[in-house]
């Protein structure tokens, strides 16, 4: 590999001080008074997203740098450029002003009311529709801020398990061996609190080579345990440079608290973020990875509680499904499979007695088909349950409320009704599935998947970005600040399309009244966003 040449903006993007050749390297013409670099001071605690204006309302929401806080930094070749497998792909290196439409509302830096959303700068938009908010493409870049001897990585697996976990352990690994020749990385055991209480594991493409045919992360995993000081020491104490995290929104959150200490100490390490999440409840992403493995192996569930179901005289089978905020894999389960009557999701408040209610829609159901078959997400109804069941407010030890079992507890509702109230002797069978389907390998599509991301978060470290999460957005993998993850959940929007060809498909009633959707379509914007 040729020597290192100092550069300190060789990135493209910018330190905290930008200067006008940077604007001319993100595509902005710098005598542009709109073009200016926008700083947005403040959004989330004192993350400060990395704002970029251009022409046409573009916005790019970019991703620290390295080179942001410590000035010139070395660079050299891509090693890439001499790999046989990748020299002849035309254009295979990311240009510096590559951005990534994205597919979230514009806010107080918008062009329109300060402080409000806006809906306009989807994927989908009209013909004067201002072009909206860009992240930086992920990929491998012609130089890179690490020689291949020099990188220490490190590898942790946080929160609920998930299908995919060990594919992306091992495209890590792989990645960063086959593509940088980079030898020593190290797998830390047992979540965040591995840093500083368990011994770490040394990570070789041999040692990784079949676990993605195995559920579960291999490094194992926790919740709680997150100390930034004595995580932060213990990267600086093994000399760690690279920092691959893989977890849900909590974990992410406390990457970007790491990545603030690492920048704060002014450490040449980067924090690459990889979201693991089975509820598909991270923003701005397309979907996460394991939930079409999670949405597949539901149907098993669906398929045999039909068959319970259909059966025996009035049968219903009921199947509770993981989801704790977000209910897409009940959404998505249901959509697939056809057989389901009934999918409850937290995002779609129901009831129970009365007209329009679940206990008339059953009976009705029953009378017409002689069974049925109810998703539930295991977050669903939960406030009707609080109403009965008293609330204990007890969290896990990541902080993150401990739900009722609204499995159990409907399916005795049901029981009881029809036994107490109705003249109708009905048979239901429980299928709570929740863990079945996380503890599973990735299917094919997901492990797909995850190599890419994978890739996209070495190719990303190497380039000198962090306090990134890769994703893709709008169908292309982009670099996006932990800030933009973190701020909020993605759910499902009960007045969008998907929602509506769910309820098309089961036939069930919406439970919601007059005012409950326009409630809902006013909160859309912030929802969907
Ligand atoms: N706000 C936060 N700041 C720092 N660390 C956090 C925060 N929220 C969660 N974490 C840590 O992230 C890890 C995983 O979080 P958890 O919510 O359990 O799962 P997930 O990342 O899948 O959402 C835990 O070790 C937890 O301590
Ligand atoms: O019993 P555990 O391990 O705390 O996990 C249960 C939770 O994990 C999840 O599957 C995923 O949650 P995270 O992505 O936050 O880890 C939730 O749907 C569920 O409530
Ligand atoms: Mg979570």
């Amino acid at each position: 590999m040729e020597s290192m040449v100092s550069n300190s903006v060789s990135n493209g993007v910018a330190a905290e001080i930008i200067t006008s050749d940077v604007k001319e390297k993100v595509g902005l013409n710098p005598t542009n008074p709109r073009n200016g670099f926008v700083s947005m001071g403040g959004l989330l605690n004192n993350l400060k997203p990395k704002i970029v204006s251009g022409d046409f309302g573009y916005i790019l929401e970019d991703v620290p740098h390295m080179s942001d806080y410590i000035h010139h930094l070395p660079t050299c070749t891509n090693p890439l450029q001499y790999n046989p497998a990748y020299s002849v792909v035309k254009k295979y290196f990311v240009d510096h002003d590559e951005t990534v439409a994205g597919k979230v509302c514009m806010r107080s830096y918008s062009e329109g009311e300060p402080g409000k959303f806006s809906d306009t700068n989807r994927i989908v938009v009209h013909k004067n529709s201002p072009r909206g908010i860009h992240f930086r493409r992920a990929g491998p870049r012609e130089r890179v801020y690490f020689k291949s001897d020099e990188v220490r990585a490190c590898i942790v697996t946080c929160g609920g398990l998930c299908p995919g976990l060990n594919t992306v352990i091992r495209e890590i690994v792989c990645g960063l061996h086959h593509m940088y020749d980079v030898k020593g990385v190290l797998g830390i055991v047992g979540g965040y609190r591995g840093f500083y209480s368990k011994n770490t594991i040394s990570l070789t493409p041999k040692v990784v080579n079949d676990i993605h045919k195995r559920g579960g992360t291999i490094l194992g995993t926790s919740r709680g345990g997150h100390d930034t000081k004595k995580i932060v020491d213990s990267i600086e104490d093994r000399g760690i440079n690279q920092v691959y995290i893989i977890g849900g929104d909590g974990t992410q959150k406390g990457a970007a608290v790491i990545f603030e200490e690492i920048k704060r100490r002014g450490l040449k390490v980067a924090v690459a973020g990889i979201p693991k999440t089975i509820d598909n409840d991270i923003p701005v992403i397309d979907k996460s990875f394991g939930f079409d493995t999670a949405v597949e192996e539901a149907q098993r569930a669906i398929n045999a509680a039909h068959v319970e179901a259909t059966s025996i005289e009035n049968g219903i089978g009921l199947v509770k499904l993981m989801g704790r905020n977000s209910g897409f894999i009940a959404m998505y389960a249901t959509l697939a499979s056809r057989d389901v009557d009934c999918c409850l999701i937290p995002e779609s408040p129901f009831y129970l007695e009365g007209p329009g209610g679940l206990f008339e829609y059953i009976e009705k159901r029953l009378k017409e088909n002689g069974h049925m078959v109810i998703v539930i997400a295991e977050g669903a109804g939960q406030e009707l349950l609080s109403e009965r069941v008293r609330s204990t407010d007890q969290q896990d030890a990541s902080g993150n409320k401990l739900l009722q079992d609204a499995g159990l507890w409907i399916s005795q509702r049901i029981k009881d009704h029809f036994s107490k109230r109705s003249k109708m002797a009905i048979n239901l069978k429980y299928i709570d599935l929740m863990y079945m389907i996380r503890a599973v390998p990735g299917n094919a599509s997901d492990n797909v998947y995850c190599t890419l991301l994978a890739q996209s978060a070495v190719h990303g470290a190497m380039a000198g970005y962090t306090g990134f999460t890769v994703g893709p957005v709008n169908g292309r993998h982009a670099y996006i600040p932990f800030n933009r993850i973190i701020e909020k959940q993605h759910e499902v929007v009960i007045t969008d399309r998907m929602w509506a060809r769910l309820l098309s498909s089961t036939n069930q009633p919406s439970f919601l009244s007059t005012k409950d959707v326009i409630e809902a379509s006013k909160t859309e914007n912030l929802l969907n966003c």
